[in-house]
């Protein structure tokens, strides 16, 4: 069991496997090209494989595969079954923003996938087009579906834009009532990275919104999901991830692994320590020692009500 300085009980890896992203998100990266880490800097997935044993051994429970976007680096469904095959019962899910899911959905299932979480911001194809900054809508659609005829089972995440797709919370929550799929509001985080011009909603403001079409109560917390969630009176549940708060640090229970082999405690935090040289000396010890530390220096919780408001990190660096 792998338990942090704070007491709490840490079984879930997120992993990225690239920075790369076919989209551009208004509120995950900058307007002007930018250069990526070089390929050669990365960990292969033979080389991700081998710490996400050691951190199975260790005691995580959950695994989630994400990015920049995880479905563009090739043989993906390879590291899915590597994952899948190596422990009877881990929890294996992927956040994807669901463009090339139609050629990949079937693969991910059969190499052991059970879960997606995927990015729909928007049912219009414009709306759709100015977040991601490309022609997106039809493909992801098709791709939920394909995902959904694999079997897989999804959850949307929607990041509420200012004067963007805020007109449109109620159709994807009808979109996801019809199919049911929970659906998670996700206030925007201010960070370094994003377009200089991109405003979210807080929590409250979100629920204002939702609240002018529906009657909701508040869900009790348990588990350990950043996600507040809200029951409406037919028993749909959708939810809002609010990281200006930090009530759901108490029980946080993850870390982050990056696809440079960057381990990061929170996504707050500019601490962070490297297990590469470990891993492609395939010095296991060094690597379960650097994940202990890592565990031992872990904040209690977000400081983004202490610090400046805008966080340096990139989401699609860190994998969100
Ligand atoms: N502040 C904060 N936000 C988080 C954390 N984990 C996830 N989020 C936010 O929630 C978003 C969606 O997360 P997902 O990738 O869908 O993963 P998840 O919410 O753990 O998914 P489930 O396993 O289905 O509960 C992330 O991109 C972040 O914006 C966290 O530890 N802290
Ligand atoms: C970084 S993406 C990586 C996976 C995949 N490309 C996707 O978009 O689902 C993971 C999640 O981060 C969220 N995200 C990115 N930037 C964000 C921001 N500035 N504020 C809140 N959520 C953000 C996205 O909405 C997405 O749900
Ligand atoms: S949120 Fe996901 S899809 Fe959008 S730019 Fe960031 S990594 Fe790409
Ligand atoms: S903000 Fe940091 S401490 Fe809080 S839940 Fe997220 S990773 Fe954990």
């Amino acid at each position: 069991m792998l338990i942090d300085g704070h007491g709490r009980e840490v079984d879930y890896l997120r992993v990225s496997v690239t920075e790369r992203c076919n989209f551009r998100c208004q509120y995950c990266m900058p307007e002007k090209p930018f250069s990526w880490v070089p390929r050669e800097e990365l960990l292969s997935y033979e080389e991700l494989f081998e710490f996400v044993k050691v951190a199975i051994d260790e005691g995580i429970r959950k695994v989630r595969i994400t990015g920049g976007e995880p479905l563009l680096r090739e043989g993906l469904d390879n590291f899915v079954k590597m994952i899948a095959e190596y422990k009877d019962g881990i929890d294996l899910a992927l956040t994807t923003n669901g463009y090339l899911l139609p050629q990949v959905a079937d693969k991910l299932a059969k190499a052991g996938l059970k879960r997606i979480n995927v990015s729909l911001d928007s049912l219009k194809e414009e709306v759709a087009e100015k977040i991601a900054q490309k022609n997106v809508l039809k493909k992801v659609l098709e791709g939920i579906q394909a995902a959904d005829d694999a079997g897989l089972k999804i959850k949307i995440n929607c990041v509420p834009m200012r004067g963007v797709n805020d007109k449109e919370l109620v159709d994807l929550i009808e979109f996801c009532r019809k199919r049911e799929y929970p659906i998670r509001f996700i206030e925007f985080m201010e960070n370094e990275h994003a377009h200089s011009g991109a405003k979210g909603y807080t929590s409250e403001q979100i629920q204002e919104i939702i609240g002018k079409d529906y009657k909701f109560k508040k869900v009790e917390r348990t588990g350990s999901s950043p996600s507040q969630d809200y029951e409406m009176e037919d028993g749909y549940v959708f939810g809002i991830i609010e990281p200006h708060k930090d009530d759901f640090c108490a029980t946080c229970n993850r870390i982050r692994l990056t696809a440079s082999g960057v381990l990061i405690p929170c996504l707050y935090f500019e601490d962070a320590q490297s297990i590469k040289e470990a891993i492609k000396n395939k010095d296991i010890k060094k690597a379960v020692e650097i994940l202990k530390d890592v565990l031992a220096k872990k904040p209690e919780k977000n400081r983004w009500s202490e610090d400046s408001k805008i966080s340096s990190r990139a989401f699609y660096e860190t994998g969100g």
